[in-house]
């Protein structure tokens, strides 16, 4: 492999907390068709941000996202990591550092646990020492503990089991970029909230940047720093927060998109120290719910519990105010995150 695109794969490689990503006038047309599958798609993504791609099937969702580790050649158009050219660099080389994690898992079926994380490692040359290392701690990472786990083969172990190796081998070599093509889709709704919930804190810690493939627009709300809605040819329709697509969608088609009960939705973004917290109830029957919590956890709690108010506690357990269902509404409506200082400041 020349020198110079070795290097280049390598600088990329050495930042392992997430690097930019720029995708310039980026065009695929699949051979023989006469429409593009992507046309003209730009996009610069920040380091360690996580971007949801959100889409119809067949829109280009997927198609975009392999064109950046280039297990899709794009027809024009530049793309960049850390700001180097990935088209100059070597493919083989380049998807080595890029983590990859696909709906289908993909891991193989004659190798065990350790052995399927171990892929790429072993491709980079690494010790055996510093690969078992390496697997014992993405096991934890991803709570499976490796005594049990480690030398299983994958049909031993439950989709959602699978799913999380599959996460622990794109970490593997630590790369910077991580890719994800509906990660999650294959699981059952209560495994894929746990997926979801255990992923949000990894990225927390590792800050990876990610590009995040999904059909389901609540998915995109709860992960995302932000959404790029996508329609035919991977247009891009509206590129924001989740909570700015919410509450002022571009046009119809990303309303259509979000469909109803944007309201709703958006209680998942509000913790609930941004509502205006009344007085806290000394009555030991009022429910309680945590600071660190959300809207949407509020609004369960008070129509679950049929309770009129509940406590809004924080970490050492002292009460800091209360919620109503009027409340939560005012929150959303005004928005104002003005209040919160005021009603956290109280505490
Ligand atoms: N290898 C291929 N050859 C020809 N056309 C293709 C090929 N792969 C994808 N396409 C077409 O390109 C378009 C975009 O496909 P792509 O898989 O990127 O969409 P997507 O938004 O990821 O869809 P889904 O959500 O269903 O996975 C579709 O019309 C698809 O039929």
């Amino acid at each position: 492999m020349p020198e110079s695109t070795s290097t280049g794969v390598i600088a990329i490689a050495d930042n392992t907390a997430g690097v930019s990503i720029s995708l310039d006038n980026v065009v695929k047309t699949y051979p023989g068709q006469a429409t593009p599958a992507v046309e003209h798609f730009s996009m610069d993504v920040a380091p360690g941000e996580l971007i949801m791609f959100v889409g119809p099937s067949g829109c280009g969702k997927t198609t975009t996202m392999k064109m950046i580790n280039r297990i899709i050649e794009p027809t024009s158009g530049s793309i960049s990591i850390d700001g180097r050219d990935v088209l100059s660099l070597d493919p083989n080389e380049l998807r080595r550092h890029i983590g990859y994690v696909i709906q289908q898992i993909g891991l193989f079926p004659h190798m065990t646990i350790a052995e399927n994380i171990g892929v790429v490692p072993k491709l980079l040359g690494w010790t055996k020492k510093k690969t078992a290392d390496r697997v014992d701690e993405l096991l934890e990472t991803v709570q499976l503990d490796p005594r049990e786990f480690a030398g299983r083969y994958p049909k031993q172990l439950s989709g959602g089991q699978q799913q999380r190796v599959g996460v622990a081998r794109a970490l593997a070599a630590d790369p910077p970029v991580m890719l994800m093509d509906e990660p999650f889709g294959a699981t059952d709704p209560i495994t894929r909230e746990k997926l979801q919930a255990e992923f949000l804190r990894l990225q927390a810690s590792i800050g990876k940047t990610i590009i995040f493939v999904t059909h389901a627009f609540d998915e995109a709300v709860l992960l995302g720093d932000r959404i790029a809605v996508l329609s035919e040819r991977s247009q891009i329709e509206q590129f924001d927060t989740p909570a700015k697509i919410l509450a002022t969608p571009a046009n119809d088609y990303v309303s259509s998109f979000i469909g109803s009960g944007a309201a709703l939705k958006r209680l998942v973004l509000v913790p609930v120290t941004e509502a205006h917290l009344g007085l806290a109830s000394s009555a030991s029957s009022t429910p309680s719910i945590d600071a660190s919590d959300n809207l949407r956890d509020a609004l369960d709690l008070l129509i679950v519990t049929g309770a009129p108010l509940i406590n809004v506690v924080s970490r050492d357990g002292s009460a800091v105010g209360s919620l109503t269902v009027a409340s939560i509404s005012a929150a959303l409506g005004a928005e104002a995150p003005g209040t919160t200082a005021a009603a956290a400041s109280t505490s």
